[in-house]
């Protein structure tokens, strides 16, 4: 039935740019009423017409039967952890390192962003369509997560628009805002449920759970950070820029992010985050700090476990969760 096909096309459009609106750019244009209406019409037609459901339909992020086991998944570009600085002469000295390697006497521009205190992954798109999401694990192999991400709201099941790239690996850390974990433990503590410490172990734990139809009631969030595998396309040749392209492609990438001109104003962009970590709606220990010209960034290339490229600043550790 031509009009039905069409009807439901027509609800995936309407309901997949809510989503886009509410979860990626906090910019909600649908009352929540509205989406659900418009959601169970769509369940209703599929109920009726099994032959409309498709993998990025909306009513594909409810969670699914629970696995018995998560399977392995090996990462072709290996998924690497970060240097760490812990006061600003060892910023400088990276600076340093990094243009004497260079061979630059020019100040290098600096791509910053608050590095979230979350779980890093890889989601793989083949054509544009979510093919799988894996945790990073030791770096080379990682657990396949991808019943439980694809029902985090802020993960694209497609990408938006067309002419993206045959084969698209973005990497982000997926994060719980603090409000979330806040209401997540309020119930658990008046269920009799056990609480988490934090919200990275809340994270964990939801992604953790074999049965993704719980991970889909848990307020998780992704932001994007980077790409592994592109394949079929030339993507920007700075690291903001390829940020810029994650979102309209479908991605929340975090809205702290900022160039700095040279590592002064890296020192001052570390510090004004410092101030305003704990007004922040999400926890942060750090800033990650990157060679924004990827033409750089390849010429450094990596030592054994970290980019040559990129820093994290940490903060000191905050004190103890107190109960
Ligand atoms: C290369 C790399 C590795 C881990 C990262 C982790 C975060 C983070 N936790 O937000 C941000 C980044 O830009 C990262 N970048």
């Amino acid at each position: 039935p031509a009009e039905k096909r069409e009807r439901a096309q027509e609800l995936h459009e309407i309901l997949q740019r809510a989503n886009y609106q509410y979860y990626v750019l906090d910019n909600p244009e649908l009352p929540d009423s509205e989406y659900d209406r418009r959601l169970r019409e769509l369940q209703e037609l599929e109920r009726e017409y099994p032959e409309l459901v498709t993998q990025d339909s909306p009513t594909q992020r409810v969670g699914a039967e629970p696995l018995s086991s998560f399977a392995e998944v090996r990462h072709e570009v290996p998924m690497l952890s970060l240097d760490n600085a812990f006061d600003d002469d060892e910023l400088l000295e990276f600076d340093r390192r990094v243009r004497d390697r260079l061979n630059s006497k020019d100040p290098v521009e600096y791509a910053c962003e608050p590095k979230l205190d979350g779980i890093a992954i890889s989601l793989l798109y083949r054509d544009g369509m979510l093919e799988r999401a894996a945790t990073r694990g030791d770096g080379t192999t990682g657990e396949d997560i991808t019943q439980n991400v694809r029902t985090i709201g802020s993960v694209p099941l497609r990408l938006l628009h067309n002419g993206v790239p045959k084969v698209l690996e973005v990497r982000g850390e997926i994060y719980m805002p603090k409000a979330g974990f806040a209401e997540l433990n309020k119930k658990a503590a008046e269920a009799g449920e056990k609480t988490f410490v934090n919200p990275r172990n809340a994270a964990a734990g939801s992604l953790r759970q074999l049965d993704s139809r719980i991970t889909a009631k848990r307020p998780l969030q992704l932001c994007a950070y980077g790409v592994g595998l592109v394949e079929g396309a030339t993507l920007p040749d700075r690291h903001t820029e390829i940020l810029k392209q994650l979102n309209r492609w479908g991605f929340r990438i975090n809205s702290e992010m900022a160039e700095a001109r040279d590592i002064q104003a890296c020192i001052e962009y570390h510090k004004k985050l410092g101030e305003k970590r704990e007004q922040l709606p999400y926890d942060i220990d750090g800033i990650v700090f990157k060679v924004n010209e990827i033409g750089l960034q390849r010429r450094l290339g990596f030592v054994a476990r970290a980019p040559r490229w990129a820093m994290a600043y940490k903060f000191p550790a905050q004190e103890e969760m107190t109960e």
